[in-house]
């Protein structure tokens, strides 16, 4: 993988001259100009998931530039290096290999002259095994009832793709209750512990460093309550009925009192963490769901990682949405990219893209070491339709951002209610056409001299009114359209948005797999959490810091 400032490409430089003639352009003028555009401008994957790209602030040339710029990236060579197994985690020396938990076709991958496959394989069948017991009754807890309710405690990638998978898939879900406790706030597992019963009850500590201090508090806390709940007189034979850890440590497991042989299912380094899901991590998946819906959203990751391999980089749609990503990133200089799953059961997916796309991309130190001169990450937020309509459409539509967005719908509802479902679809329908076309001033005179209501005061208003009903539009925007969501759907919807993580930060030629800048808080923490433990004010931070503690202190003594 060769470290390219893609700032210095003949492609970048190209689309930049570009960029002054298309910054001059209206997308209703593109729509204009080929009446065929949603032909031209959007591509359907295994005939269930169509991406209609064409509210977007390009043309054919546009696409070609960027395609350009991939290429001069090397991106082929990236997404190679990425699937062989070579470690394009540079600087922490580590493969990039979850699309080898999903390779269902079980080609060799090697690192360190080894074929992972197999252990993979071996985790698995391991899990299978593990979650058909609970499912069925057959793994008891200490008291030889069955398990009712499964409480996943983790943080960051250990709990967003867990919580956010089995939030959309509710609908497939099974008899188990399943929880998840992520923050330190003990307001979190208060909550939960107070609608659980211990004996019926199992603990899933997923952490792969086993020692996130978020998860091993809250770790030790659900233990403690365990014990004080039950009659174990802490025997970690009962124990063992009731923790399982998810872990790449398993030194730290075993300390914690968890048997890494018969309780732990493992992970490795290979993994990061915002793409573990599809690995152990994804154990209260399985748990919820069952191995067999497990194993299709690994079917629906995979047939996307093969689309992404082996599609040429203009029919390739994580790089389309990559590439169109970066033209408004790069060109526009937008800041905020925004997603808006519309569908209720998908209200973790924009939190989810939060950590795997910032935590990933939010770097200012290029693969050479030297500070970058570019935009790299763009913001990732969002809520699920039609609530942000309601909230913050409107400055969507009348500010002064131009916020790129996807939006994400189902053709075929889960709970066909009514007319609910074609509601639904109507607002996103009607809110992605009003974003690239808006409403200017003659349609609103239109308006105004065809409506029956013209008292001399309703006449008034109108009339000062209508520079403030104006649309501006031309705001851009991506419809993913998903026939139906399901596990299948679901894994390849993910693996969409991983590679076009991956795609951005090859371009922008920046390491997408370390996440260094959240260390320095962690350590800090630690350190300003003994100096709340003693007494006396403090004056060893800066006076901002130490005001706070010392408040702090003074507020809670007795
Ligand atoms: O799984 P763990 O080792 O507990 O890590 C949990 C999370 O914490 C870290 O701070 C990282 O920022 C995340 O990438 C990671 O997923």
């Amino acid at each position: 993988m060769k470290n390219i400032n893609p700032s210095h490409t003949k492609a970048w430089k190209s689309l930049k001259r570009h960029f002054n003639q298309m910054k001059k352009i209206h997308i209703i003028d593109l729509f204009r100009q080929d009446t065929d555009r949603f032909k031209h401008f959007s591509k359907t994957f295994n005939n269930e998931i169509l991406i209609d790209y064409s509210k977007n602030l390009i043309t054919h040339k546009t696409m070609n530039k960027l395609i350009k710029l991939a290429k001069e990236c090397e991106l082929n060579e990236a997404i190679s290096a990425m699937f062989r197994g070579e470690k394009i985690n540079r600087i922490e020396n580590k493969s990039v290999l979850h699309v080898a938990l999903r390779n269902r076709q079980n080609i060799p991958i090697v690192v360190d002259k080894q074929d992972v496959m197999p252990q993979i394989n071996k985790v698995l069948e391991n899990m299978k095994k593990f979650c058909q017991d609970v499912i069925q009754g057959k793994w008891k807890g200490y008291t030889n009832k069955n398990i009712t309710d499964i409480v996943s405690i983790g943080i960051g990638g250990s709990h967003l793709g867990p919580y956010m998978v089995t939030e959309t898939l509710i609908p497939y879900k099974n008899h188990l209750n399943i929880h998840f406790i992520s923050n330190i706030d003990g307001t979190h597992i208060f909550e939960t512990l107070n609608r659980i019963n211990p004996e019926t009850t199992l603990f899933i500590i997923a952490s792969k460093t086993f020692t996130t201090q978020e998860t091993m508090t809250n770790a030790c806390s659900a233990r403690n309550w365990f014990f004080s709940k039950t009659t174990t007189n802490r025997n970690l034979k009962h124990i063992s009925k009731h923790f399982i850890a998810l872990s790449a440590n398993s030194e730290a497991v075993k300390k914690f009192g968890i048997n890494p042989i018969t309780n732990m299912f493992e992970l490795w380094d290979w993994v990061g963490g915002r793409f573990s899901l599809w690995s152990s991590i994804g154990l209260p998946i399985m748990l919820s769901l069952g191995s067999d819906n497990f194993e299709l959203l690994l079917n629906g990751a995979y047939a996307m990682d093969l689309h992404f391999q082996n599609t040429p980089l203009n029919e390739n749609l994580p790089v389309i949405l990559a590439l169109i990503g970066i033209w408004y990133n790069n060109f526009f200089l937008t800041e905020t990219e925004a997603i808006f799953p519309y569908d209720q059961y998908m209200h973790r997916f924009p939190a989810y893209l939060q950590q795997s796309n910032m935590e990933s991309n939010g770097k200012s130190i290029d693969r050479n070491g030297h500070p970058i001169n570019y935009q790299t990450g763009s913001i990732i937020w969002g809520e699920p339709g039609t609530n942000g309509q309601h909230s913050f459409y409107q400055l969507l539509h009348q500010g002064t951002k131009m916020i790129p967005c996807d939006f994400i719908a189902p053709t075929i509802s889960h709970h066909p209610i009514h007319d609910h479902h074609e509601k639904l679809i109507a607002n996103f329908l009607a809110q992605t056409k009003v974003l690239a076309f808006g409403k200017n001033i003659s349609e609103i005179q239109q308006e105004y001299e065809t409506t029956n209501s013209k008292t001399p005061y309703e006449e008034n208003i109108n009339f000062n009114s209508a520079p403030f009903k104006i649309l501006p539009g031309n705001n851009p925007s991506n419809s993913i359209l998903i026939k139906k969501i399901t596990p299948y759907t679901l894994g390849a919807l993910i693996a969409l948005y991983e590679h076009k993580i991956f795609t951005q930060g090859i371009i922008f030629n920046i390491y997408s797999f370390d996440q260094w800048g959240v260390e320095l808080g962690k350590k800090l923490a630690d350190s300003i959490y003994l100096k709340l433990q003693h007494t006396n004010n403090i004056s060893y931070y800066d006076s901002s810091t130490n005001g706070l503690i010392n408040r702090y202190k003074f507020w809670t003594r007795p």
